[in-house]
Formats: C-alpha cells, sequence, structure tokens
C-alpha cells in the first residue's frame, strides 16, 4: 500500500489507476489524530474546564471595562522546551495572586510561529528541534503543556495559526490572538466567529489598523465556512460570530503605535466605525523596536496613559523569558532563552509587573 492509500478511507482504496485522483509529485501526506482523539488522549476535567470558562470571563470583564484591572498576556515569544516553559509558568503562578486587585495575569503560551520568510514554526510542528516535523508529538506536547498551566491556575493564550490546530487546542484557551501576518486573512476571520473566547487582532506588519478592524467586524458575523469536525472529517462549520474582540496595536514598519496619539486615534478610529474602544498594546514587535529591553519602557508609557484617564488601553502583551535576549537554534541551547524573538528575562519581567501594579494603585 503506498502513503495516499494508507490515509483514504476504505471506500476509496480502489487501485490508484482506476479513480481521478491527481497527486502532486512535491506533496506527501501522513495521518495526524483527530482532535477528537487527541482531547480522549489528553482530557479537560469538569474542574478545569469550569475554571478556564471562568477566566474567559473575567478576561471579557477587563476588556469590557467591568473589570478594571489591565489584562497582561505574557511569556515567551515561542515555547520549544516544555520543561523551562512550565518553570516560567509556575513563577506566573506565583506571581499573579500578588499583583490581582491590578492585573489579571495570562501565560502565554505561543506554540505557532508564523515566519516572515522561512524559520522554526513552533513546537506544534516541529517539537525535536530538528526539522523532522513530528506534528502528531508536537500536538500531544502542546496540548499537555497548556493543561498543565491551566492546572497552575493560569489563563492561558496563544496565537491560533493554522485552523486545522485550534480543533486540538481551543478548548484550554482563555485568549488568542490573531497575528499581524493573518488578520487580514478572510479564514482566520471566519475561525474566530466560531469561537467561544476573547480575541485580539493585530494591526498589520505596514502598521495599518484597517485591516484589524476590518476582521473584528467580519469575525462578530455569522459564517459557514471550510472545516473539519472533530473526528476530523471535512465538514461545513457554521458560526454564530464572536462579539469578544479587540485591537492589538503591535507597531509597523513605520515604528511603534503605542504612544498617546497613536491609542487615541486608534480609538478614534474604532469608535467611528461602531466598534467598542478595547485596545491592548504589544509591548514587543515594532513597538519595542524588537528590543525586548525596551519593553519596560513601552509598559511605563501605558501605565502613564491609563493613569491619565485613557479608558480604552484594557491590556499589554510582553515577551518575555526566563533569560534576556534570544539564541540561534543549534543543539547547544541555554536553558530558558527564547529562540525566535527576543525576550525580556524572569527578573526584569517581574520586577516591571510589580511596579506597575504599584502604580495601578497610587
Ligand atoms: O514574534 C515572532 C516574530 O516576530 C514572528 O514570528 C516573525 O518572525 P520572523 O520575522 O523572524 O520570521
Ligand atoms: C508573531 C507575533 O506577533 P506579530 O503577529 O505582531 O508579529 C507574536 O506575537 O509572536
Amino acid at each position: 500500500m503506498n502513503s495516499l492509500q494508507s490515509v483514504l478511507p476504505t471506500a476509496v482504496q480502489q487501485p490508484l489507476h482506476a479513480i481521478a485522483l491527481e497527486v502532486a509529485p512535491s506533496r506527501r501526506t501522513q495521518p495526524l489524530p483527530t482532535p477528537a482523539e487527541l482531547r480522549q488522549r489528553l482530557p479537560l476535567s469538569h474542574e478545569l474546564a469550569r475554571q478556564i470558562r471562568a477566566q474567559r470571563e473575567a478576561v471579557r470583564a477587563v476588556l469590557d471595562g467591568e473589570d478594571a484591572r489591565l489584562l497582561v498576556v505574557v511569556g515567551p515569544c515561542s515555547i520549544h522546551d516544555p520543561e523551562s516553559a512550565l518553570d516560567y509558568a509556575r513563577r506566573l503562578a506565583a506571581l499573579a495572586p500578588e499583583v490581582s486587585d491590578q492585573l489579571l495575569l495570562v501565560m502565554r503560551a505561543y506554540v505557532e510561529k508564523p515566519r516572515t520568510t522561512v524559520g522554526w514554526k513552533g513546537l506544534v510542528y516541529d517539537p525535536h528541534l530538528d526539522g523532522s516535523g513530528d506534528m502528531a508529538e508536537g500536538l500531544a506536547l502542546s496540548r499537555r503543556l497548556m493543561l498543565e498551566m491551566a492546572e497552575l491556575g493560569l489563563p492561558v493564550a496563544t496565537e491560533l495559526l493554522q485552523p486545522l490546530v485550534a480543533g486540538y487546542l481551543d478548548d484550554l484557551l482563555s485568549w488568542a490572538a490573531i497575528g499581524a501576518r493573518t488578520s487580514e486573512s478572510q479564514i482566520h476571520r471566519e475561525m474566530v466567529s466560531g469561537l467561544d473566547l476573547p480575541v485580539g487582532f493585530k494591526n498589520g506588519t505596514d502598521g495599518s489598523l484597517g485591516i484589524a478592524t476590518d476582521a473584528m467586524r467580519s469575525a462578530a458575523h455569522a459564517h459557514q465556512h471550510f472545516g473539519i469536525d472533530v473526528q476530523g472529517r471535512p465538514a461545513l462549520v457554521e458560526t454564530a460570530g464572536n462579539a469578544d474582540t479587540h485591537l492589538v496595536l503591535r507597531g509597523g514598519h513605520q515604528g511603534p503605535n503605542f504612544d498617546a496619539a497613536s491609542v487615541q486615534a486608534a480609538r478614534a478610529g474604532l469608535e467611528k466605525l461602531g466598534i467598542a474602544p478595547r485596545i491592548l498594546v504589544d509591548c514587543s514587535h515594532a513597538n519595542s523596536g524588537k528590543d525586548p529591553l525596551r519593553q519596560p519602557a513601552v509598559l511605563e508609557d501605558v501605565i502613564a496613559q491609563r493613569l491619565a484617564g485613557q479608558d480604552a488601553l484594557r491590556g499589554v502583551m510582553l515577551e518575555s523569558h526566563l533569560f534576556d535576549g534570544a539564541q540561534s537554534l543549534s543543539c547547544d541551547l541555554r536553558y530558558g532563552v527564547s529562540i525566535t524573538d527576543g525576550c525580556l528575562g524572569w527578573a526584569g519581567t517581574e520586577a516591571i509587573l510589580r511596579e506597575a501594579a504599584a502604580r495601578l494603585r497610587g
């Protein structure tokens, strides 16, 4: 049996010359577990499901302004080593109660990475970091890790990049992002319209807010789209629309957009479109000029704007790992250092979060 026959349902397992199936010579397929199989193997308990429902409500309340705290999505640019990610999560879980009167901390658990051209695409795609592309293991490892983070009491956030992957993980999430490279994609907007969790759309890499506001309007609508069901079968998916989307300012090719004038302009743009002004500032990426050590200054500015009355600012995102900086992917990796974008180390992160909470209290 050849590789194509092995993935076909029995009904179409006829000799290949008898059916009109064209297989591109540049494409091979291998079966993966279905979302239902993985969810059964790594189930979400009733208790954790209840916790995640409550955490989604808590995130919604902050985004809606019913809860005056600041949402903080914080964690590694990407997770490449489950051990250091859990080490980080334990530290974050220990800090959370200390600042919870002012900050709602959410663990950034990014397991898929959008690349400008090519590069390592994340734990889901290549968990062994060697190009072997063991995606079955990547899905299982990512789900296990998110379950463990949830068990620590942390709300979990990720970027949803490949819509097929969402079905394996979305029950574990309290917040998700659609990245700068995919906010304009109809397929991602359709996916978000069927997610029962708050989702931030980032502005484009060129700095344009229009694609994110269009995305919010599209995702708020009901859609019918192509997808798969939990059994992995092709399916017509009908979605109800997601009212819990918001704008994430991440800067663009022209520079940052976290300053007071840019935030006010973004707010006015949302209001003009009749969209509730809910804004998150990504302190990293083009807002920090990709220098992770500039994130504290961005956070400080956002806190100052909040204190000056800019109440459209509902949250921030920080790229942070155990240690400052980044390293290239090699066989001799330093523990707790990002292998994608540079991160602020834990010591600095903990200090600025405590300081932000103190300033907001004051
Ligand atoms: O956050 C991560 C990166 O900015 C994003 O994945 C793009 O990375 P790249 O430009 O290095 O491919
Ligand atoms: C890729 C990311 O961000 P952006 O889409 O803003 O580049 C990210 O947050 O990891």
